[in-house]
């Protein structure tokens, strides 16, 4: 970027906006079946729509994705349980005639990263409830678009992320809300996943979309995995939250040479060489409200075993997930194995009691991914406000551009925006005890 640009994303940080409508908690009226579209069927794209297929009160309608083998596939696979989706592929824009669509309750998004906002916002202009794959927005331009539209629109904007429903990150959410932690002090996540392979194959993402990103940004370009939750369990956007944050990456050391070996092999990565890749490892901290702080981590392109830390550390204990198995300690020592299970037997999350078997069973990330869906579409179908809201969605998405910021400016600290207008003081914390709803079965 060039000053100005930055200065531009500086101002984009800065502004201040009164909220037209609050989405936080908001419940639109019921539907008692949620007729859905996919745009995106990928490598993502085809477990959402085999999840959904497995849910009650669920019309797949339209399946969308520029590849007519994908299309195909998908028609495929929910012909066999009654769905008879519209196809529409082979054309980049074709996305909108399904979005168009009058027939429509939820258009479901899992594209590349750059169809996001542009996706979702055409979606809710045409009526519809939008599920987006993360991070839903790449600027924060993008991420108030997608809040004033929502608000403007009255649809849910829901940015699917699935670890808020990984069962160690239920726990630990429940166990916050029970006051095992006391007050929350701290947290740490990241998005630590060698990727070296995937982001390099001809064929795991789609022209690798990937590995372009990973020249043409700097900073943390994936936060909201490792994020989300801890946000989850602070209570940000409903109690608190996040007032600036710093940022720092390091150099690459490992992209730029991996696409000089595989060019010296084969010509098709000759347009990889010389480019300017992030930093293999970005940490940004952040400061909130209440004075608590949060460190983010990303790094996909080390040698390193899955992370995504998950630390969270109160005045009365302290819970960490990776790397696993999860532990909680109230001292100086861990808990033992037995001990972690009768927390875990007396916390155990309504959501991971009601469905949690099912779940594993049907999979997706260890099962969590279906737990997503199912409480999203049950939500939907009982009226109720979805756990994550459009500035869930926002906030978690901008920490990429305001990091890449900072990366740019010698670490200097950016103010983060407040993407409520002001609601986050009287905003309800997310329903963990899901009193309400429940009620849509599995079809397995
Ligand atoms: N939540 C998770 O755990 C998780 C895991 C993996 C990926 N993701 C996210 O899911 C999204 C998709 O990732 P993926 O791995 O499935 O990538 P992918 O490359 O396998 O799939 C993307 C699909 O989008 C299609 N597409 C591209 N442009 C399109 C257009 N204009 N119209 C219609 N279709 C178009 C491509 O043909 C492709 O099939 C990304 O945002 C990624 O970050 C999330």
């Amino acid at each position: 970027n060039t000053p100005e640009e930055w200065a531009q994303v500086r101002e984009q940080a800065d502004r201040k906006r009164a909220q037209k409508f609050n989405m936080s908690g908001y419940a639109a009226p019921k539907l008692d079946v949620v007729r859905v579209g996919f745009i995106g069927l990928g490598n993502r794209g085809m477990g959402a729509v085999e999840r959904l297929n497995k849910i009650e009160g669920v019309e797949i309608k339209a399946l969308c994705d520029l590849r007519s083998e994908k299309t195909a596939a998908a028609k495929k696979l929910v012909e066999a349980s009654g769905h008879r989706p519209q196809t529409y592929d082979s054309s980049p824009e074709i996305w909108k005639k399904l979005a168009e669509r009058t027939d429509l309750d939820l258009v479901y998004i899992l594209t590349p990263w750059a169809f996001h906002t542009p996706m979702a916002v055409f979606s809710m202009e045409h009526g519809k409830h939008v599920c987006v794959e993360v991070p839903a927005a790449k600027t924060i331009e993008e991420a108030w678009q997608l809040v004033d539209t929502s608000e403007r629109t009255r649809k849910h904007c829901m940015m699917v992320e699935n670890c808020c429903y990984d069962f160690s990150e239920l726990l630990t959410l429940n166990l916050a809300r029970n006051g095992f932690f006391g007050e929350i002090i701290h947290g740490e996540a990241a998005y630590i996943h060698n990727l070296q392979t995937h982001v390099f194959s001809k064929t795991h993402f789609y022209q690798l979309w990937e590995l372009q990103e990973m020249f043409q940004r700097k900073g943390n370009l994936y936060p909201t995995h490792g994020l989300g939750p801890i946000c989850q369990v602070m209570d940000i956007n409903r109690g608190d939250k996040m007032e600036y944050l710093t940022s720092m990456s390091s150099s690459d050391f490992v992209l730029g040479s991996l696409a000089k070996e595989l060019a010296a092999k084969d010509d098709f990565y000759k347009p990889y060489v010389g480019k300017s890749y992030n930093g293999n490892m970005s940490t940004t901290t952040i400061k909130t409200q209440k004075g608590r702080t949060i460190m983010v981590q990303y790094d996909v392109s080390s040698p390193r075993p899955y992370s995504r830390i998950q630390l969270v550390s109160g005045t009365k204990a302290v819970g960490l997930k990776y790397p696993e198995p999860a532990r909680y300690s109230t001292g100086h020592e861990w808990m033992s194995a037995e001990e972690y299970k009768a927390l875990e037997e007396k916390y155990l999350p309504p959501i991971v009691k009601k469905m949690g078997e099912v779940a594993k069973n049907v999979g997706g990330h260890g099962g969590m991914d279906f737990l997503m869906d199912w409480r999203t579409i049950d939500c939907l179908r009982n009226g109720l406000p979805l756990d994550q809201d459009v500035y869930d969605a926002a906030l978690w998405s901008s920490i990429a551009p305001l990091s890449g910021w900072s990366v740019a400016n010698r670490s200097n600290s950016i103010d983060v925006p407040d993407f409520t207008g002001g609601s986050w003081k009287a905003n309800a914390p997310v329903d963990i005890s899901m009193t309400k709803g429940g009620t849509t079965k599995a079809k397995v």
